[in-house]
């Protein structure tokens, strides 16, 4: 029987783990090096990660951010005022009935942030796509709808009028609008008018409704037309195109989310395991070194940023993933089939306060209507340029975080 004391077995087994040789001691250099230096040193610049160093950074970041968003908004107001003196066609202003597609672009006139011409950037980036479909054919029918009532005009949306369709409600239609109401049942309200307005007039097969501030990717049509084909968009009552950037990580847990993660650790593990029994002296995998592995795939992912993962997406349309909607926002909105008419009337139907504005209202509604399916695509087609907001009070000086 051994007559050592509980304490120095403690310390001869810990001593045997630690020595250099030892798979414990080797998985703490492996992680230490990991975390502690190589993701550091790549990350610390990158704004959606943990090692974002956002007291150097994130200043600067958002300053720069700004400058290149009102450098855009200048080139489109020059020339979208161009286009009026060149007297450039008026090709999307009559919308065809029963196209394909409808993009909707609800827009309000800013009092801050309007020197950034948030608008006439989208419509711009939207020109240079429509025609992109080939064969002379525009990708979608597009309807701008002006939501602004007070007594100034939105100016952005005027400029557009020699090219696009723009609608407003009528002094009629404005009459019956007067009621006194918060700013989230107004947003509601007017987002309501602009859904029942597109169908009106288009009739279109889908629609994609746009805020004023979403500017589409390059591959913006090719996504949404595959999307289109997949056999779920036929159930779904709709399908976002945005989530913010700050909430795409996997610590924001949404099950589908997890299982991603547990999947990647699997199938990281797998690979490293492969390439380190083919390249090195490695032979004897046990689930212990599985585990760890797993883990360690999990954890660098998590810390480096799961958005950037997911730009990887974009080399192909078939890519993009759509798993349930989450919560926030709706910056862009794909309504596939007629869903717009009853995403309308369940809209119409509840009432809208800060906390509960028109994003929130659309998620618990696809949550508890039996039959109606709502989704999310990743990653985003559009990017959300608004750095100042017109329904919210916005800071001196915005910050991209
Ligand atoms: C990026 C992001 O997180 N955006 C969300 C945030 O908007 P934001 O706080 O960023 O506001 P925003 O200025 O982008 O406005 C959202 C939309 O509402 C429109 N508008 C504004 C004023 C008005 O009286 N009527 C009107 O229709 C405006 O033209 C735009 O299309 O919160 C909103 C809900 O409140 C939505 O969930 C937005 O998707």
């Amino acid at each position: 029987m051994s007559t050592a004391s509980p304490m120095r077995r403690w310390k001869a087994l810990a001593t045997q783990h630690l020595r250099w040789s030892s798979p414990v001691a080797k998985g703490l250099v492996l992680c230490i090096i990991t975390f502690g230096f190589v993701l550091p040193l790549c990350c610390h610049k990158l704004l959606y990660s943990y090692y974002y160093i956002k007291s150097v950074y994130l200043n600067d970041m958002s300053d720069k951010f700004l400058a290149e968003s009102y450098e855009r908004g200048e080139e489109a107001f020059g020339f979208w005022k161009a286009s009026r003196s060149t007297a450039m066609s008026p090709e999307f202003a009559n919308i065809a009935k029963g196209s394909e597609l409808l993009i909707t672009i609800v827009t309000a006139r800013r009092t801050e942030g309007r020197e950034f011409h948030y608008l006439l950037q989208v419509m711009q980036r939207l020109e240079i796509l429509l025609t992109g479909c080939g064969e002379g054919r525009r990708c979608a029918e597009v309807l701008v709808c002006d939501v602004e009532s007070g007594t100034m005009e939105n100016e952005d949306a005027a400029l557009l009028e020699s090219r696009f369709r723009v609608v407003r409600r009528t002094t009629e239609e404005q009459r019956g609008n007067q009621a006194q109401v918060n700013i989230f049942e107004k947003e509601k309200q007017d987002y309501v008018y602009c859904l029942r307005k597109g169908w009106e007039l288009a009739r279109p097969k889908n629609v994609v409704v746009l805020e004023d501030d979403a500017l589409p990717s390059a591959d913006f049509f090719t996504v949404i037309r595959d999307l289109l084909s997949r056999r779920f968009a036929l159930h779904s009552l709709y399908v976002k195109l945005y989530h913010p950037e700050r909430l795409q990580r996997y610590w924001n847990p949404e099950p589908y989310r997890i299982l991603e993660w547990v999947g990647l650790g699997l199938v990281g593990a797998s690979a490293l395991l492969l390439v380190l029994s083919y390249r090195t002296a490695f032979t004897s995998v046990s689930a212990t070194h599985f585990l760890f592995f797993t883990l360690y795939i999990m954890v660098a992912v998590e810390l480096a940023g799961r958005h950037y993962l997911l730009e990887v997406r974009r080399l192909s349309p078939q890519l993009y993933a759509v798993s349930p909607a989450t919560e926030c926002c709706t910056p862009a909105m794909l309504f596939p089939g007629n869903s717009s008419l009853r995403v309308a009337e369940y809209l119409d139907g509840s009432f809208c306060v800060k906390g509960n504005a028109k994003d929130m209202v659309l998620y618990q509604m696809a949550r508890t209507i039996s039959g109606e399916w709502a989704h999310s695509l990743e990653p985003n087609l559009v990017s959300h340029i608004g750095a100042f907001s017109s329904v919210r009070p916005n800071p001196l000086r915005p910050k991209l975080l």
